[in-house]
């Protein structure tokens, strides 16, 4: 068995340093009370972040509900999971649930889309305690940091790890040389997971364990994208620099990419301009690598990637977020417009009983004039969902009070109670009436405002105001530039 996880305290008095810390948390978790803030525990990776929050909910006999960065934390699928786990009772009906959000400052791309939304939805309405795990705590969203109370953890010391090292040994009946157990614990940056993931690769199939069998490079690769681009701001020395990219977890090109939008930072165009080009330079040999399968190149990608805009960077530090790839936000909004204007050419070819395919993008431009006219109509015909509205119309907030409207409409007519509103025009021509006739009784609910079923029609767009309603058109004999 993986002797990290063997080893992994059960118990918040059994984890290793960080006394502070875990004092705050076991304070927090005994004086929890609804509408208390959630917790972020944040720190390097492999020091007992996850492990604590585990013991506490251990300590405190509550269960857990985990999500972490590779369930695809969609608002949806948050919602589901935490959301019901934070606002209900636990299983057993009396105890609590401890939603621990690990990762948490690793929310992006599309497939994050609203997560931290439905996270920072999900800390307000909960009535269950959560605790978020981050590297870095900067890189969590502000919506959600603004709602938590933030608990540093630091790394470990090296003779503390070596301690806890020896312990492991003599429980395994591994006799391990103190120079080796030292070398480890000092090459671990703190990292006790990766220590012990070190001295059990050293102890794999032998009883003795000298310095010579001991490879610090089997460090776990966990050095985070976050200390690799601090690195290249804050002018560490090439070594550093090329060990985090190589131990980041990601591809060559995504770590070229997150450096490429920490450049975005620099202020002045020279460097900017250097920086871009060392780096599209890296991205040269990156393309040859994957279309020659020479992976000797990759190296000096590397080298190219870090060294050059950290020589642009000057050693001054970054004094901005960290903030992943702008391209991958953009891939992901290119995505949503390609399905938006399939779903519309969907939706207007089978209205107007057209081939989508044959429908071209021209059509827009005068649909577009006529959806102007009378949005609302035309959303009710043509079955739009707020963003398919937004699209004709540019305007959200416009579009979104006309669909909850036409929802709530649907919503009637299901129950039987069918309005129908009037049109621009037949509300005018009333109005008209009205103002000739000012003793006539007030109009009531006319018959033409009642209908069982909503008129399938293709609608006119607003015409001068008529001395009475315009009858209603018959779809069967519009075009799609009826009105225009
Ligand atoms: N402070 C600690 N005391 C005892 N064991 C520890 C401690 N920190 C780490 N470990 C060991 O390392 C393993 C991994 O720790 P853990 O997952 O809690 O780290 P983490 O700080 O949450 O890291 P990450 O940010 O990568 O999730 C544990 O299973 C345990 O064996």
């Amino acid at each position: 068995m993986d002797w990290a996880a063997q080893y992994r305290p059960q118990r918040l008095q059994d984890i290793i340093g960080n006394g502070q810390a875990i004092r705050q948390i076991a304070e927090w978790g005994k004086t929890w009370h609804t509408g208390a803030r959630p917790l972020v525990l944040y720190g390097k990776p492999g020091i007992g972040k996850t492990t604590a929050a585990h013991a506490l909910a251990r300590d405190m006999e509550w269960e857990v509900i985990e999500l972490n960065a590779s369930d695809q934390r969609t608002k949806g699928i948050i919602e589901r999971i935490a959301g019901a786990g934070s606002t209900t009772a636990s299983l057993t009906g009396t105890g609590r649930r401890l939603i621990i959000f690990d990762e948490a400052d690793n929310i992006h791309g599309n497939s994050d889309r609203g997560g931290a939304r439905a996270i920072a939805d999900v800390i307000r309405s909960s009535r269950q305690p959560i605790i978020l795990i981050a590297n870095d705590l900067y890189g969590l969203d502000q919506s959600i940091r603004g709602l938590c109370d933030t608990i540093p953890f630091r790394t470990i010391l090296a003779k503390t790890v070596a301690s806890h090292l020896r312990y492991i040994c003599a429980s395994e009946g591994v006799d391990c040389d103190t120079a080796a157990l030292q070398h480890i614990a000092d090459n671990s940056g703190g990292d006790l997971r990766s220590a012990i993931n070190s001295i059990q690769a050293a102890a794999i199939g032998a009883d003795h364990v000298g310095s010579g069998d001991v490879h610090t490079s089997q460090k776990d690769e966990r050095t985070s994208i976050f200390e690799l681009i601090k690195a290249i701001h804050s002018g560490a020395d090439d070594d550093t620099m090329l060990r985090y990219a190589r131990e980041v977890d990601g591809t060559p090109d995504t770590i070229e990419q997150w450096i490429e939008e920490s450049m975005s930072t620099l202020s002045g165009t020279e460097e900017k301009a250097y920086a871009y080009q060392t780096l599209a330079t890296a991205d040269r040999f990156i393309g040859r690598t994957y279309r020659r399968q020479y992976y000797t190149l990759w190296k000096y990608a590397s080298a190219l990637m870090v060294m050059g805009p950290a020589e642009a960077a000057g050693g001054k530090g970054i004094h901005a977020r960290i903030m992943p790839p702008g391209r991958w936000r953009k891939m992901g909004t290119g995505r949503k417009q390609k399905n938006l204007r399939s779903g519309i050419m969907g939706k207007l070819g089978e209205s107007y009983h057209i081939p989508g395919n044959a429908l071209r993008e021209d059509f827009f431009t005068p649909i577009t004039k006529l959806i102007e006219a009378d949005p609302e109509e035309y959303a009710r015909v043509l079955h739009f969902d707020k963003d398919e509205l937004e699209f004709f119309i540019g305007d959200k907030k416009k579009a979104a009070e006309i669909i909850k409207d036409l929802t709530k409409e649907r919503r009637e007519e299901e129950q039987g109670f069918v309005r129908k509103k009037l049109t621009k025009a037949q509300k005018a021509a009333l109005e008209a009436q009205k103002n000739v006739l000012p003793s006539a009784p007030e109009p009531k609910e006319s018959q033409e405002e009642f209908r069982e079923e909503p008129p399938k029609a293709v609608p006119k767009p607003p015409q001068e105001p008529a001395s009475k309603p315009e009858p209603i058109p018959d779809r069967s004999q519009k075009t799609l530039f009826d009105g225009f």
